[in-house]
């Protein structure tokens, strides 16, 4: 039996900036098909540096990183941008149209879709995230969580391989946050979320990694790794005051 492509795959990355700043030391990761992962750390562990070597944003340094078999290459970039989708932290950083429905297709208009498929795509992204009755509104009219939904619908209109979400709970209420959980637990697709929150990465992510000083110290059920006191103080990742992991169902 041929072993299945994984969506992603990171062979040996390790990077350094151009201060001389060693950021990764040789980073191994695979993600199959419709994994959901959270990738832990402390701050300066590497995440985002890790994070901008799945689209080529960052690249130049040691190792090979392909997504469903094609290799993140100059000459590959288009592709490989279109299968690796990354929400930012910031979903104002994705939002710049007059409307929801405008900022949902520019993706799939930039690849030259026709304009019945681009409207497909917009009214499936925009279902997913359950914001469909925002497509005519202005985005800076809609709530901090609407617009962080609205931003990963830009990237689902894609139809990526992968989703990556950098810190996808930050500055959500309880509400938006139990939604946007709602929405991403929903969606068929292989996930990578970076986060500081343990209980989300618990609820959402059957497998953490925790990358520290740009290397992979731990690998292996959410569940477990949260429940080892020793390897959460080592690379300071902390759960909140009385929650604990082994009670959540
Ligand atoms: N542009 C840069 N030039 C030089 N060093 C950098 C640059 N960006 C990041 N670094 C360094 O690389 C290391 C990894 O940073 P990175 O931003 O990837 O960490 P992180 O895990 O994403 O942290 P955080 O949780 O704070 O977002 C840190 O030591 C950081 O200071």
């Amino acid at each position: 039996m041929s072993t299945p492509v994984p969506s992603l795959l990171v062979d040996d990355l390790a990077f350094a900036y151009p201060d001389g700043h060693q950021a990764l030391y040789g980073v191994d990761l695979r993600l199959e098909a419709g994994e959901r992962v959270a990738l832990l750390g402390p701050n300066g562990a590497g995440k985002t540096t890790l994070v901008l070597h799945l689209n080529g944003i960052l690249r130049g340094g040691r190792g090979r990183v392909e997504v469903a078999g094609l290799p993140v290459e100059e000459r590959h970039l288009q592709e490989v941008r279109r299968r690796v989708g990354i929400v930012f932290q910031d979903p104002d950083d994705q939002l710049f149209m007059p409307t929801v429905g405008e900022d949902v297709a520019f993706g799939p208009r930039n690849l030259g879709l026709p304009e019945p498929e681009v409207a497909r795509r917009v009214a499936d992204a925009l279902a997913a995230v359950d914001m469909a009755d925002a497509h005519d509104r202005a985005p800076h009219h809609l709530s901090f969580g609407q617009r962080r939904r609205v931003a990963v619908a830009t990237v689902l209109s894609m139809q990526p391989e992968v989703l990556v979400l950098d810190e996808p709970s930050s500055n959500l209420d309880p509400a938006g946050r139990r939604e946007l959980a709602e929405v991403l637990q929903a969606l068929p697709i292989t996930l990578l979320m970076v986060t500081h929150d343990l209980p989300y990465a618990l609820q959402l992510c059957p497998r953490s990694v925790v990358l520290d000083g740009g290397v992979v110290v731990a690998d292996g059920p959410t569940r477990e790794l949260l429940a080892d006191p020793g390897l959460l103080a080592a690379h300071r990742l902390e759960l909140p005051f009385g929650f604990d992991p082994r009670a959540v169902g």
